[in-house]
């Protein structure tokens, strides 16, 4: 609370002193209004004193509405007794009690609030008894029982002798101007504090006599100066180096006058100890609570700053030089893969150069098997499961090499916690992988021949199994033993023993496929595991190749010597469901082929020796087919039904063996397919074929075409073009004279090629024709393409045509076929009369079969050739 003369009441008492009566009173307390209303109520107060002259009661009922419209509380009051004789209507509002309980003794002193109730009623009489004019500021409390600050300005009242009549006065609530200042006090107070206390910005004040007001902790600390030997020396004899002072005074002159704000920037200023300190000083004019300027600097010191910059540089540069010259690659990439830095290092390991390797990012760089694992490491780290990860990896080279690599990386974060990118650790690690792929090796491979030890094998065997087992198919296991490789090692040495191994080794791996396995199980035994088998007869075949390389001779220290082997098989799942009983039974077939004559083999189950001996011996004679003149052809009459007139013969190959006799082409003609032997002997018939052609015509019998089968192997292994070419030449014969019969199926593998083919073929001038139709799946679409000129419908379709409607309707549609494609139709493996009429019904245009002729050597057939009209065979 404070109290406060107001003098310029004493003008507004001459209202009263001059008689007013109690209205002309209230007047004399009006100036109390005038805190906080400035210029008008000095107005009101001549206001005032007109009033009190003129006595106008209307006028001082217009001030009382006044004085409630501004919010305040005029009273007047019995000095001798505190109690209120008067009080205004806004009292009412001030405390929440009516006007007449104010009235009440004792009202003021029981309403004051108790902790100012003493100090408030002792001013009072103090003031009073010294007769004095007065203004308290104390609180109250209203109806409700909050408190209410108020300012209490109390005039004393005289009669004209001078002495004390009353005490008249204004209370004026002032809560929230209390509230405010107590609130501008409290923040005043707080940033001072701050300004003091902050740590590391030295804070000034300075006057416009650029004296110190104002110097915080941090500047006593930066300067050197305290605050009381600070405060009320002027900046320039402080702080300020004297190269700067005019300078200074000068900015802070031109700041003050024109308004021209001292920029900040980095200063060096000066310490009381005369040393230079760097700061960055920023700069402040603002005005006191007398509205005079004042400037605050705030200055950071620099010098930390400078050292963390420096320090950041030197980690920065040795960080760059470690980079640099790591031994180990080390690269910086974004959390999508991209690289940003990389080392000299780990372009070395990739073969890159580093501008292209900044191109590139993790997919590209990483072998694809590899690539899974590692993003799935990336995810872990970016979703916070791991900071880290480290793998195992293949990078893929610039060469298109791989290389292996210890890969470890880790998330780099920013100050916040954001992950930015992984710093990438790669040691290249070939070598010891190489060297754990050798060991490897070693441990499952025969350091003599390389091949794959028992113990691979084993494995091998055991995947083949699964494998033929998920497939349907069956594998092979052979076990195979060196003939009289004893006697070779015992008198030729075991250095030529080895060669021997080596060399047998490499001729069993030429002989077998690359999916199968050969293994040497020490000494002279050899293992091989062929799986993916699907015709028994392929086993003898591959066994038969075995055999007959190693009945080649061998070229060791400087002589030739010759070997053979016994080779014992068995196979899965028919001889055992599992490796050991494989093993146990294929030793045994070794035994028995051994006890067998050697250089041979033996299936473990006989009746498979059977089979496989039958073929071997067909393939071994066919091969000798050709030289031995044993291959002849027969023809069979083709005839165009309308006129029974002849078009030409088809060739059948027969083949009379000196050993087996007269093999059907049914039985050898799969044989000779299967070994290859096919493409040999389709080259015999087509130039047999056009070589009878040629005889044909030189005799006069006249231009008999002739049909010639083309297996699929011949048409798509031999250069069937040239051969085909080189026959028609060769005799000299028209080449539509020519026709060559392709199976159906054949046309449905790589229809492109075929295609291909078929054109060249057909530019040459032969006739083509699809044999078996009707047993493949040709699509229109496909036959549309081929240039053919005939389809020939299957026998098998042709037998029960005549009696069975199913196979009528097949044979009726391939008819109706060739006339929409505008193709001839021949019927094959027509019999009957009834098949004749039915096939003539049916609109066929010709027809083979033993109806008219079955196939004959040249000279039984020669009669036919000259007839106008085919009869029927007798
Ligand atoms: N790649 C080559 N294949 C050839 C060659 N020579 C023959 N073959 C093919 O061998 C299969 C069997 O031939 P083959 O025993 O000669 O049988 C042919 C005819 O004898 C037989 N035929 C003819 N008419 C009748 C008959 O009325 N009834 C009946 N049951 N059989 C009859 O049809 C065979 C002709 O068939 P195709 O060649 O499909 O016209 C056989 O698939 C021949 O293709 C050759 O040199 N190369």
């Amino acid at each position: 609370m404070r109290t406060r003369e107001c003098g310029w009441l004493a003008a507004l008492s001459l209202a009263s002193l001059s008689g007013c009566a109690l209205d002309a009173d209230w007047l004399v307390l009006l100036p109390g209004l005038s805190f906080g209303l400035g210029g008008l109520l000095l107005a009101v107060a001549g206001l005032a004193l007109l009033v009190a002259s003129r006595r106008q009661a209307g006028m001082i009922r217009r001030m009382r509405d006044f004085s409630d419209g501004v919010g305040v509380v005029l009273w007047k009051m019995d000095p001798a007794s505190g109690r209120y004789l008067q009080v205004s209507r806004r009292a009412e509002a001030l405390l929440g009690y009516p006007c007449e309980a104010w009235l009440a003794e004792d009202f003021w002193r029981e309403h004051l609030h108790p902790e100012d109730r003493e100090f408030a009623c002792n001013l009072r009489a103090t003031q009073l008894a010294l007769g004095l004019n007065h203004e308290i500021e104390y609180r109250m409390v209203d109806a409700g029982g909050h408190e209410v600050a108020v300012r209490d300005t109390a005039s004393v009242l005289r009669d004209q002798r001078g002495c004390i009549t009353g005490l008249a006065g204004v209370l004026i609530d002032v809560s929230a101007h209390r509230a405010l200042v107590q609130a501008l006090d409290e923040s005043e107070s707080r940033f001072r504090k701050v300004m003091e206390q902050i740590p590391n910005i030295a804070v000034q004040g300075y006057d416009s006599e650029r004296r110190v007001v104002f110097w915080n902790s941090a500047s006593e600390r930066v300067y050197g100066w305290s605050q009381q030997e600070a405060l009320g020396k002027r900046l320039e004899d402080l702080i300020i180096p004297d190269a700067m002072r005019e300078d200074v005074i000068e900015l802070h002159r031109r700041w003050l006058e024109y308004g021209e704000a001292i920029p900040a920037g980095e200063l060096a200023l000066r310490t009381k100890g005369g040393a230079t300190v760097p700061v960055f000083s920023c700069h402040v004019l603002t005005r006191n609570a007398h509205g005079t300027a004042e400037m605050y600097c705030l200055d950071v010191e620099m010098e930390d700053v400078k050292r963390t910059e420096a320090a950041w540089r030197e980690s920065e540069r040795r960080f760059q030089l470690m980079f640099a010259k790591a031994e180990v690659g080390l690269a910086l990439r974004t959390l999508d893969g991209r690289l940003t830095q990389v080392n000299p290092k780990i372009c070395s390991i990739l073969g890159y150069p580093e501008d292209q390797l900044l191109c590139l990012d993790l997919a590209a760089l990483t072998y694809p098997d590899d690539l899974p694992a590692e993003l799935e490491a990336i995810a872990a780290c970016l979703d916070g499961r791991q900071s880290s990860y480290s793998l195992e990896k293949r990078y893929v080279r610039h060469d298109g090499s791989t290389v292996w690599a210890q890969v470890t990386s880790s998330l780099i974060r920013d100050e916040s916690g954001g992950a930015t990118q992984f710093m990438t650790v790669v040691e290249d690690i070939s070598q010891r992988k190489d060297r754990e792929a050798q060991i490897a090796w070693l441990a499952h491979h025969d350091s003599l021949t390389d091949l794959p030890n028992r113990a691979l094998l084993r494995d091998r065997l055991e995947r083949s199994i699964a494998r033929a087992q998920r497939r349907e198919r069956r594998a092979a296991l052979l076990v195979l033993d060196l003939d009289r490789f004893k006697t070779i090692n015992d008198s030729l040495g075991h250095a030529v023993g080895d060669q021997l191994l080596q060399q047998v080794a490499l001729r069993l791996r030429n002989a077998v496929r690359e999916t199968d396995t050969v293994s040497r199980q020490g000494g002279d035994e050899f293992l091989i595991v062929l799986g993916e088998i699907s015709d028994l007869e392929d086993i003898a075949r591959i066994v038969q190749k075995i055999l007959e390389r190693m009945e080649l001779p061998f070229e060791l220290a400087g002589q030739s010597l010759s070997s053979s082997v016994s080779i014992g098989i068995s196979v899965f799942p028919d001889d055992g469901a599992d490796s050991d009983t494989l093993l146990k039974n294929a030793d045994s077939a070794m035994y028995c082929a051994k006890e067998g004559g050697r250089n041979t083999f033996r299936f473990y189950a006989e009746a498979m020796n059977e089979s496989a001996l039958e073929r071997l011996k067909m393939e071994s004679a066919l091969r000798l087919a050709i030289e031995r003149d044993e291959l002849t052809l027969h023809y069979q009459p083709q005839v165009e039904l309308a006129g029974r007139s002849l078009l030409g013969v088809e060739a059948l190959l027969r083949w009379n063996s000196a050993t087996l006799g007269s093999v059907p082409p049914g039985r050898f003609i799969p044989v000779a397919e299967d070994s290859g032997l096919i493409v040999a002997i389709g080259q015999w018939v087509l130039a047999q074929a056009c070589e009878q052609v040629r005889r044909w015509r030189k005799e006069g019998v006249g231009d008999i075409c002739i049909a010639v089968n083309l297996s699929a192997l011949q048409f798509r292994r031999s250069d069937i073009v040239a051969t085909v070419r080189d026959a028609i030449e060769g005799s000299a014969i028209p080449a539509h004279l020519i026709e060559l019969e392709l199976t159906e199926s054949l046309l449905m593998q790589n229809a492109e090629d075929v295609l291909r083919t078929m054109r060249e073929l057909k530019a040459l001038g032969v006739r083509l024709s699809i044999d078996d139709f009707g047993t493949g799946y040709s699509s229109l679409s496909y036959l549309k393409r081929f240039p053919v000129d005939r389809l020939k419908v299957d026998r098998s379709f042709v037998k029960d045509a005549a009696e069975n409607p199913d196979d009528a309707a097949i044979v009726r549609a391939i008819i109706q076929l060739g006339k929409s494609l505008k193709l001839d139709v021949i019927a094959e493996g027509a019999e009957t009369a009834a098949q004749i009429d039915f096939l003539t019904a049916e609109g066929c245009h010709s027809v083979q079969g033993y109806y008219f002729a079955r196939p004959q050597p040249e000279r039984e057939i020669r009669a036919l050739l000259t007839l106008a009209a085919i009869p029927p065979a007798t």
